[in-house]
């Protein structure tokens, strides 16, 4: 199967379990966001890092963000996670509210800016509605990486036991050693660190997961089973944001992808587009990538995998 035919799958199956309005529900609105920062240390000259961004995604679409490296896409996650507090526009995150007094059990929509909202409201949407992983963990001392995973998931009500067997299945999935489930990740390597920090983001399938590079420390054979892992766990319930270095990866992932150049949006197009046009080719796809691989032993697929650049079609 191509990445293409992946993409074209997943849509398919949203469609089927998504009905039609609840597609088109926008969940965030960027408006004219932009981030500039004042280097106090350079004479105070000014970097941009965001110049007037807008766009939305909806409900359960996956927005791949790709562009070159010190385009704006870190950036545009953290303004989104209010980690940078954006200079100007606006950020709306559309939530809906259970309706107290509607027996029928409604939802009413709601607004709110996450540019301007209260510190007390993020901590809120970030507990309960809004994700976010940087491609380092943030690891806690002394926590096993099943606890580390399966902590927002008690957080979430789960208990205990449960908690863990899906902490668990979600680490074995990433292809975490066994042996390395109890051990603190503090000794882990990059790479599995990098699967710790992915497995704890998906796990409480959060209403906005934003993603930074989750994949970029991962082997080619790991980078294919997160795939895998971020399309069959994540169900329409959760939308994504995420940015990544790898075309395949971006182009097997996202329904869309936006493309940052110099602080700027330059376009967002179908990922099938991006696909035809940055992936290495058709006939170099995913699966058939898993089924080269399989025949030697070499692991060298990874360093001949496409970059994306972010630039136009070459
Ligand atoms: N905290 C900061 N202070 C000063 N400048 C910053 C800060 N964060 C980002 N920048 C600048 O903003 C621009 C965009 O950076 P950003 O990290 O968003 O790019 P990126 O596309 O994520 O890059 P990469 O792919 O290398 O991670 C860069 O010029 C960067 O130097």
């Amino acid at each position: 199967m191509t990445s293409q035919a992946n993409t074209n799958d997943r849509t398919e199956t949203k469609t089927q379990s998504i009905s039609r309005t609840e597609l088109c529900r926008p969940v965030l609105t960027v408006k004219q966001l932009s981030k500039t920062f004042a280097l106090h240390t350079v004479d105070e000259t000014e970097v941009v890092g965001l110049d007037e961004v807008s766009f939305q995604v909806t409900a359960g679409e996956f927005l791949g963000v790709v562009g070159e490296s010190g385009s704006g896409k870190s950036s545009l996650l953290k303004c989104i996670y209010r980690t940078y507090q954006a200079t100007d526009g606006d950020i709306l995150y559309h939530q809906r509210v259970q309706d107290q007094d509607n027996e029928s059990g409604g939802k009413t929509p709601t607004e709110i800016n996450l540019v301007s909202c209260s510190d007390r409201e993020i901590i809120r949407l970030r507990k309960n509605a809004i994700g976010y992983t940087s491609q380092f963990l943030d690891e806690i001392p002394r926590v096993p990486a099943v606890d580390v995973v399966a902590r927002p998931l008690c957080e979430q009500g789960f208990a205990d036991k449960k908690a863990r067997e899906r902490a668990k299945s979600l680490l074995s999935q990433l292809r975490l050693p066994k042996s390395l489930w109890e051990a603190y990740p503090a000794t882990f390597s990059g790479g599995e660190r990098q699967r710790v920090n992915l497995a704890q983001a998906i796990a409480p399938k959060p209403n906005l997961l934003l993603l930074d590079e989750p994949t970029s420390a991962l082997d080619p054979e790991t980078r294919r089973a997160a795939v895998e892992l971020l399309e069959t766990y994540l169900d329409d319930d959760t939308t994504v944001i995420g940015v990544f270095h790898n075309a395949d990866v971006v182009s097997a992932v996202a329904d869309r992808i936006a493309v940052l150049d110099e602080a700027q949006l330059k376009r967002i197009e179908p990922a099938e587009t991006y696909s035809a046009t940055h992936s290495r080719t058709d006939s170099v796809a995913v699966d058939q990538e898993r089924k080269t691989n399989n025949d030697h032993t070499a692991d060298t697929a990874g360093d001949s995998e496409t970059d994306t650049n972010g630039g136009d079609p070459q």
